[in-house]
């Protein structure tokens, strides 16, 4: 596995690569890597000659500073996890090199971003745009791999490359799960134990939105809000950032007949702000679905 931390050097690899006719799997990550990051970077190894997986965490996406600076860290653990995964490079730049000077050119979003994180995390969304449209500009992948855990990520990508016509299949994977069900993030780690041990009551509050969805033969997107805000508050000390249902991947609150639902949360605990959500048909049956 080579180490990678100058654009130009990574640039060069990539050029090669292509003449080569290898094909390159791309992982974006922030670091700190748990089985959810490995499940992408395995996808991507099973798929493609190459495997690129970048460690950067994107100051440019963080609308909190105590959330930026408290971002964990361990990059030689990371690069042990990469290399026994089969990963060819680790792309780790600094901050000055992916932003020398200050910026000219800023990207947002017409749509899919005033709703979710993209609401409650103003600035966040132009942020992934831009360190993405970067990263994929260096690395010149073939496929990329998003977690579904950022359901909401993965349809501003998906339009990211869409809009901007770059060359690359988009790949989402789904969450990957503790045995208790919580979905595994960076930032699990600052929970206290007490909130470890009720954290995994969002993932059932969704269920119990999934369930009501395949109980209810009409339902409306206030009734699956209630059901699962009403869960939430009765199980999880957190505050609630968020509870929504909306059509996937467009984003909209009038759902049709033939939309993919999501039914998506955001919780703050003292240290932490954990997502979660269940992408589903109109029976209610989930669509991108992990090993249970
Ligand atoms: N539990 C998971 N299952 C599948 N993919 C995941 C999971 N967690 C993160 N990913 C994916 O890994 C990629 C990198 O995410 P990132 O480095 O932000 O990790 P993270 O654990 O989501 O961190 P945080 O939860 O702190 O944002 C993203 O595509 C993200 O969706
Ligand atoms: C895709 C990403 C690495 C961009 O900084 C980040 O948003 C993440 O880790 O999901
Ligand atoms: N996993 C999405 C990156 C972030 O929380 O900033």
């Amino acid at each position: 596995m080579i180490r990678i931390n100058t654009i130009k050097q990574m640039r060069e690899k990539s050029k090669e690569f292509h003449q080569n006719g290898q094909s390159i799997g791309f992982v974006a990550t922030m670091g700190y890597l748990h089985e959810g990051h490995l499940q992408l970077v395995n996808n991507a190894r099973k798929e493609n000659d190459i495997v690129v997986v970048s460690i950067f965490v994107n100051p440019l996406q963080f609308n909190q500073t105590s959330d930026l600076t408290s971002y964990p860290k361990d990059l030689e653990r990371d690069a042990e996890l990469l290399e026994a995964a089969g990963v060819d490079i680790v792309f780790h730049p600094t901050v000055e090199e992916m932003y020398p000077k200050q910026s000219v050119i800023q990207m947002s979003l017409l749509a899919r971003q005033d709703v979710l994180c993209g609401a409650s995390r103003p600035g966040h969304f132009e942020g992934v745009l831009k360190v993405l449209s970067k990263l994929f500009i260096i690395i010149q992948p073939t496929k990329t791999y998003f977690g579904l855990k950022d359901a909401q990520q993965v349809a501003v990508v998906d339009a990211l490359i869409e809009d901007l016509n770059y060359d690359i299949t988009l790949v989402p994977i789904p969450t990957e799960r503790e045995s208790d069900g919580l979905a595994m993030s960076s930032r699990n780690v600052r929970l206290s134990a007490a909130e470890r041990k009720e954290a995994p009551n969002i993932y059932q509050a969704l269920k119990a939105g999934q369930h009501f969805i395949q109980s209810n033969e009409s339902w409306s997107r206030d009734q699956v809000i209630d059901h699962v805000k009403h869960r939430l508050q009765e199980r999880v000390s957190a505050e609630i950032d968020y509870v929504d249902c909306l059509t996937y991947p467009d984003l909209l609150p009038l759902i049709k007949e033939s939309d993919s639902i999501i039914i998506a949360v955001a919780v703050h605990y003292k240290e932490a702000r954990l997502i979660d959500n269940l992408i589903l048909n109109q029976s209610g049956e989930e669509i991108y679905r992990g090993e249970e």
